[in-house]
């Protein structure tokens, strides 16, 4: 039979058994459909960004690996996305990060505007992909000593509350163009390597520079204003002011979307038991889904059971128009197209499995005490053919199924980003 057919065999024999569940395939493909994840753009050139002399990536953040055919100008990064969207089902969205205006010469971190995102808004009209947006409190002489917006100088920090500023006109900008709110995200690296004499300090001036940047009120349908935690980073083992209690608080408080990336946490802790009590409190949730090893926070995503309980519990919760879905990992090491479609296929599979699961019943039994069938039927889901519905869906929405989306990358690695080095820059 053809591969079209076996697929196709495959899938009506899965719906089958997932019917007998009680389980509407249908719906579940249906719902899975309109989730669009944020896929975030700096995996595509190791976080260096088009400002030209941009500083070198640190402040925390590390990429290892080098992979060659790295992304040097917006075109390349453009080019590379179309060939990632075009292996991953469904329509997605993408998270830009200041860094990645177009430029023509030097123009400062507190200076840019909405006319040098013209470009990706464009691109995003004609690609039907949806826009979020980061302010960029890194890789800057401005951060060189780890400090932004809790910076104790406060000449340093206007010009960071300036950037914030900037941004979420830039943000809004790009919401208003596409017709639904561009996600923008704060991340600062604010932090110390060692032992702080004072703790509260940095975080009494953050709090005043946030307060700051978001005192203009901007509609909720173009910009939505989001603030992403950290445990620690590179040099700053011991003090982040930016920690998951202060943006807890803080999203409470003054009402904002608090974003939880899943490699921001002790390596033991769970952002997928966090969500339905960040929920209790705060309006929607930003996730950066991700993969923690040891000290780096940014492994690409994996068929992991952590992603597999974060996608239940978005489910179970019935949190999909609450939870905005963003990817964050930065991995040299291999092919950059392949990353992308690797990560965000297997968030798109966990997000189908937790849709194919019997939840309403599972939840039943739970309201009945009946926790032995509890177990045993979420331990029996776990060998549902899930790989069939995938497949099915990847073919009826055109794009490879299985692991064929790797030739795609190999073809357009030997044509176009194996042609790509350091030297021949395009400017
Ligand atoms: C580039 C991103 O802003 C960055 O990865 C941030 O989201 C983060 O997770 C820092 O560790
Ligand atoms: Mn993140």
């Amino acid at each position: 039979m053809s591969n079209t057919k076996n697929v196709r065999a495959a899938f009506e024999l899965a719906s089958e058994q997932y019917q007998a569940q009680g389980v509407d395939v249908s719906a579940a493909l249906q719902k899975l459909s309109r989730v669009a994840i944020s896929v975030h753009c700096w995996q595509g050139d190791d976080v260096a960004g088009f400002e030209g002399e941009a500083g070198t990536l640190g402040n925390g953040l590390a990429v290892t690996g080098n992979y060659p055919g790295r992304a040097r100008t917006a075109d390349e990064l453009r080019s590379d996305l179309e060939v990632a969207y075009s292996l991953i089902p469904g329509k997605h969205r993408l998270n830009l990060h200041a860094l990645y205006g177009e430029f023509d010469g030097p123009v400062d971190r507190d200076e840019i505007g909405v006319e040098h995102f013209r470009g990706w808004m464009d691109w995003s009209r004609e690609q039907q992909v949806d826009l979020d947006f980061n302010p960029s409190y890194f890789s800057h002489p401005k951060a060189s000593d780890g400090f932004t917006l809790a910076h104790s100088d406060a000449g340093i920090r206007q010009f960071w509350i300036d950037h914030g500023i900037a941004c979420r006109k830039i943000a809004a900008a790009m919401g208003a163009a596409q017709g639904n709110a561009c996600v923008n995200n704060f991340w600062v690296p604010d932090g110390y390597k060692d032992t702080p004499a004072s703790r509260k300090a940095p975080r009494e001036r953050l709090a005043s520079s946030l307060d700051e940047i978001f005192a203009e009120d901007l509609p909720r349908s173009q910009t939505l204003d989001a603030v992403e935690c950290k445990l620690f980073g590179i040099g700053s083992e011991s003090y982040v002011v930016g920690s998951h209690e202060f943006y807890m608080g803080y999203a409470i408080s003054r009402n904002k979307v608090l974003c939880l990336d899943a490699g921001h946490f002790h390596p033991t802790e769970v952002i997928s038991d966090k969500i339905s009590s960040a929920l209790m409190y705060v309006p929607e949730l930003l996730l950066h889904v991700s993969r923690g090893v040891r000290w780096d926070s940014d492994h690409v995503v994996t068929y992991s059971d952590e992603l597999q309980a974060i996608m239940q519990e978005i489910i179970r919760g019935d949190y999909l128009d609450r939870v905005h879905l963003g990817l964050d990992f930065f991995d040299a090491s291999i092919n950059r197209v392949a990353a992308w479609a690797i990560g965000t296929r297997n968030a798109l599979k966990a997000l189908l499995a937790a849709l194919l699961e019997p939840t309403e019943q599972l939840q039943q039994l739970e309201r009945d005490g009946d926790l032995t069938a509890r177990l045993a039927l979420m331990e029996e889901q776990k060998t549902m053919p899930l790989g069939a519905v995938w497949n099915h869906y990847c073919e009826s929405t055109g794009v490879p199924v299985g692991a064929e989306w790797l030739e795609k990358v190999r073809q357009y690695e030997s044509s176009v980003t194996s042609k790509r080095c350091d030297e021949s820059v395009v400017s």
